[in-house]
């Protein structure tokens, strides 16, 4: 049997229709099981569902889990322009105006930051096509540089900071060029924000367990 749902509200979780943008025609119980991830996420619950193996549970989970992100994702974005009611002398039309440029400022910077990303994943494509076409000289410099570390250099761990351990992590885990545009885009390493207060809207992703076992 199958079975999604939290405790309490199995059934009021279904009843919502949302676009989850399933690559197929989602079966009733997968409509079901996104339906309670969007809900448990949107709850900051935990949710344990099960079904049965190959019924399309992680492709649920992505397709629920991701809904959940861009809607998150798209209502603060529209929350930062609602400033409320304007309780200060200005005209309404100026604040409308000053809403108006602050959207699309938002939005260029958006726009600019995905050119960017854009190009780097293209740049990285074409090398990993030239890779695997079999390019000899591109493996060679590669094989060199490798080649140029100590063998066993290569293996040793840097010594351990708990003070520096989130921004050296965090920073390393980008390539130069995506630290440059965060950079830029005023999300760098720089303007970071201590990891519990960042991590707290993508995290709430994670408050839940998802069985998958055989059942
Ligand atoms: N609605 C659907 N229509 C057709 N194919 C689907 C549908 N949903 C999922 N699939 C396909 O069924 C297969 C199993 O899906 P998925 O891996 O998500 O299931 P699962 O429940 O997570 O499996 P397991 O229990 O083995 O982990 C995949 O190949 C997936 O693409």
């Amino acid at each position: 049997m199958a079975e999604a749902g939290v405790a309490g509200e199995k059934d009021g979780a279904a009843e919502i229709s949302r676009d989850f943008h399933h690559p197929y025609t989602p079966y009733d119980i997968q409509e079901t099981f996104m339906n309670t991830v969007y809900e448990v996420l949107e709850g900051g619950k935990v949710g344990i569902l099960e079904s049965p193996t190959g019924t399309g549970k992680s492709l649920s989970l992505i397709c629920g889990s991701l809904t959940w992100l861009r809607d998150y994702k798209r209502n603060t974005f529209e929350g930062g322009l609602n400033w409320g009611q304007n309780d200060s002398n200005e005209p309404e039309w100026v604040i409308e105006q000053t809403k108006a440029r602050k959207r699309r400022e938002m939005l260029r910077g958006r726009e600019e930051m995905e050119t960017r990303l854009a190009k780097i994943r293209a740049k990285e494509k074409a090398q990993k096509t030239k890779y695997l076409k079999g390019d000899q000289e591109f493996k060679r410099r590669k094989t060199e540089r490798v080649d140029d570390q100590d063998d066993e250099e290569q293996f040793v761990l840097d010594d351990y900071d708990s003070d520096t351990e989130v921004s050296q992590n965090r920073s390393g885990f980008y390539s130069a060029a995506t630290l440059e545009l965060m950079e830029k885009m005023g999300m760098g390493p720089s303007a970071l924000k201590p990891l519990e207060e960042e991590a707290e809207d993508e995290i709430k992703m994670m408050r839940y367990k998802l069985r998958t076992s055989n059942i």
